[in-house]
């Protein structure tokens, strides 16, 4: 982070944009963002099943957004074991919620993971918990795939990894082109996952059964 920073609403903003946020001068100034779009949308936000709603709104954002905040290394928290297990490991379907960057509205589904490992397993639920720190920021798929496969990549040194996510995108379904059935599929293959394509087709046979 750059050194020069102006304070504004209790947040430091630094010269090349970066902010460094105190929870609760975020929550207040975006509380106060809220209560604007209230009244641009017509509501009153002083009527009585409004008078929360801006804070309400606001945390819940945050929480949308919480991946923000997280590091890799951190929700790992260790949990890489030595093991002679050469065969495929997936944890398939595991749900998440992000949002997407271009309209600010859900996309939801599911990712499987599988990997090769290389003399290194990780503790299972470290997978989803990976997920969690790409999807609960504001995201498009496709980067978000990606980020997910690299964090795995990253951790184990593993001989391949294989991601796949399905996702319903709200923008597409309940505004836009309104196609409420469409499903969006995007795949990352790493290592033996992308040059062998034995190990591709079990995976994917294996996160589609
Ligand atoms: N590739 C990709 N596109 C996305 C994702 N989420 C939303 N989009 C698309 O982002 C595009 C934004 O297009 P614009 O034309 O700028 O916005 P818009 O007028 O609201 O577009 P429509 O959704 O077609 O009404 C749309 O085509 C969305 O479907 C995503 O995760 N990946
Ligand atoms: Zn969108």
């Amino acid at each position: 982070m750059s050194e020069k920073y102006q304070v504004v609403n209790g947040n430091k903003i630094h010269e090349n944009g970066d902010r460094e946020q105190n929870d609760d001068a975020s929550l207040k100034e975006m509380a106060d963002c809220y209560r604007l779009i209230l009244q641009n949308v017509g509501e009153n936000p002083k009527r009585e099943g409004l008078l929360k709603t801006p804070e309400r709104a606001a945390k819940a954002l945050l929480f949308f957004t919480k991946g923000y905040h997280q590091k890799i290394s951190d929700v790992i928290n260790g949990a890489i074991f030595t093991e002679n297990h050469d065969e495929m490991v997936i944890v398939k379907d595991i749900e998440f919620f992000s949002m997407c960057e271009h309209h600010l509205v859900p996309f939801f589904g599911k990712v499987s993971i599988g990997y090769l490992p290389n003399n290194k397993i990780l503790g299972l639920s470290k997978l989803a918990r990976i997920v969690e720190v790409f999807s609960r920021r504001l995201q498009v798929q496709e980067r978000m795939t990606k980020e997910i496969a690299e964090a795995v990549d990253e951790a184990l040194k593993p001989l391949g990894v294989g991601i796949i996510v399905s996702a319903s995108h709200m923008c597409m379904v309940s505004r836009g082109v309104q196609k409420i059935n469409s499903k969006t599929l995007t795949s990352v293959m790493v290592g033996e996952f992308r040059t062998n394509q034995k190990t591709r087709d079990e995976f994917f046979r294996l996160a589609r059964s």
